[in-house]
């Protein structure tokens, strides 16, 4: 079993560590958040994720799980660093990769083994050469070290349950026992594995999120053309999804993808097809449709007040960006909120598990009395079951029925 630090303990790198020391490997979470790192010493996560914290508790007390904010007393035994820091988006659009940046000087000044370093941040494409560079422009000890590629491909609210049964693991590594250490590491998941060099893994991940995103703007043009035209666009994905090479996942339609991977990962492979000069023209107009698709929402409902929200109280059910997390990111909710109150609507909004808006009330019941009209923004379980025969109800996800 291999002494592991992870660098980040946010979604990626928390479950990774987690779910690596489960398997028996141990593992040090390294984060710069102090406040963080205090409460997960004590077992709490800071993230709302199903299983997380019971997991979490377990490899605790079974001595293969520490957390610290000091790079040194985390590498001190580790012969693999991941890097789980975040790449958010930038003015450009481009992926912003100063916390990579940061966390490869860190290593570089930091580590006193030969180590491999594993990149599981979502990163553009020639970035583990950059952070191969940066460890050895700034390596103080007289240590071999090896960069590989591996991406994460877990979803939010799922994000345990992805990790022990993912699809495949990519590993891209320039050198091959360095790819086989990472293969090894991983083996007791039984997962497929896949093995390419570091550029076409950091690709296979930006690719398959511009994919996904793709196949919801598209589902999600053609459920506006159904309404148009009498046609149910959920008979259609069914319909549609049937054929195994087309496959019903991802073809829901609604508000459109928000969180805190599509909208950054699209705009960085599109800022990469412009800065190559092959422009990703199908991704740039996903982009395009997925914005659409919330004004559209908005102005549906501002329609049905002949274009006047002022004094109106508009309910809102659903906040996260999706059910089973608490994550606000890029939630079209937000969006929703902002133009609502912008134009003098009164919002009130009940969320399952986020709780910390000025907006928040405390159930269903409390939406639907007094609300001129509800939107139905998160599709959590709980609102498939409420009564909402007495509303006026913008169904902002398809949850209630054909
Ligand atoms: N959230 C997801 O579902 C998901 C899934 C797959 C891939 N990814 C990718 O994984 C990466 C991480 O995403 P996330 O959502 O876990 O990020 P996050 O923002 O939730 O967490 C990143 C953490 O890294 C810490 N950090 C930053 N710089 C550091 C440093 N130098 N040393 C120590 N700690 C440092 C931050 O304090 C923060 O706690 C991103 O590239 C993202 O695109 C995310
Ligand atoms: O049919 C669908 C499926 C999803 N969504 C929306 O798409 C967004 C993303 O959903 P999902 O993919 O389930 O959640 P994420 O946690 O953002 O996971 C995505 O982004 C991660 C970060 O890169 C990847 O690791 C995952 O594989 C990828 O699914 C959400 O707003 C969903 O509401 C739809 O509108 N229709």
């Amino acid at each position: 079993m291999t002494n592991v630090a992870v660098i980040g303990t946010g979604y990626v790198g928390l479950v990774t560590g987690v779910v690596l020391s489960e398997i028996g490997h141990t593992v040090t979470c390294i984060d710069l958040d102090e406040q963080k790192v205090n409460s997960l010493k004590l077992g709490m996560s800071p993230i709302y994720e199903p299983s997380l914290d019971e997991l979490m508790v377990k490899s605790i007390e079974s001595g293969r799980l520490y957390f610290t904010t000091n790079h040194q007393e985390a590498f001190v035994n580790a012969r693999i660093v991941f890097i789980a820091v975040g790449t958010p988006q930038s003015e450009s659009g481009a992926a912003d990769l100063s916390y990579i940046q940061q966390a490869a000087k860190d290593i570089a000044l930091k580590i006193v083994n030969d180590t491999i370093i594993v990149v599981k941040s979502t990163v553009p494409i020639g970035t583990n050469d950059l952070v191969e560079k940066i460890i050895y422009e700034n390596l103080v000890a007289d240590v071999d070290v090896n960069v590989v590629s591996n991406p994460e491909f877990l979803r939010e609210g799922h994000a345990i349950h992805d990790t022990f049964h993912g699809d495949r693991i990519v590993i891209g590594a320039e050198s091959i026992e360095a790819g086989d250490t990472i293969e090894q590491l991983f083996n007791p998941l039984e997962i497929p594995v896949v093995r390419t060099n570091r550029r076409s893994a950091e690709m296979i991940k930006y690719a398959a999120n511009a994919f996904l995103a793709t196949k919801i703007s598209y589902i999600n043009e053609i459920a506006n053309l159904c309404e148009k035209m009498g046609a149910n666009v959920l008979d259609v994905a069914d319909g549609m999804g049937l054929d195994h090479r087309i496959g019903r996942a991802f073809l829901n339609p609604g508000l459109g993808y928000g969180g805190s991977c599509f909208p950054k990962d699209t705009e960085a492979i599109a800022y990469l097809g412009r800065q190559y000069e092959t422009p990703l023209t199908i991704v740039e107009s996903a982009i395009k449709a997925n914005f659409h698709q919330r004004e559209l929402f908005l102005h549906k409902v501002l329609d049905y007040f002949h274009g006047n929200v002022e004094g109106k109280i508009i309910g809102m059910l659903g906040l996260a960006f999706k059910p089973n997390t608490d994550d606000l990111r890029e939630a079209p909710s937000l969006y929703l909120i902002e133009e609502l109150e912008k134009r003098g609507a009164i919002v009130k909004a009940y969320d399952p598990v986020v709780k910390n808006l000025k907006q928040c009330v405390c159930s269903v019941q409390e939406v639907l009395i007094n609300s001129n009209a509800v939107l139905l923004v998160t599709e959590w379980d709980e609102f498939k079951k409420a009564n909402i025969d007495n509303s006026v109800i913008f169904d902002g996800r398809y949850i209630y029925g054909k």
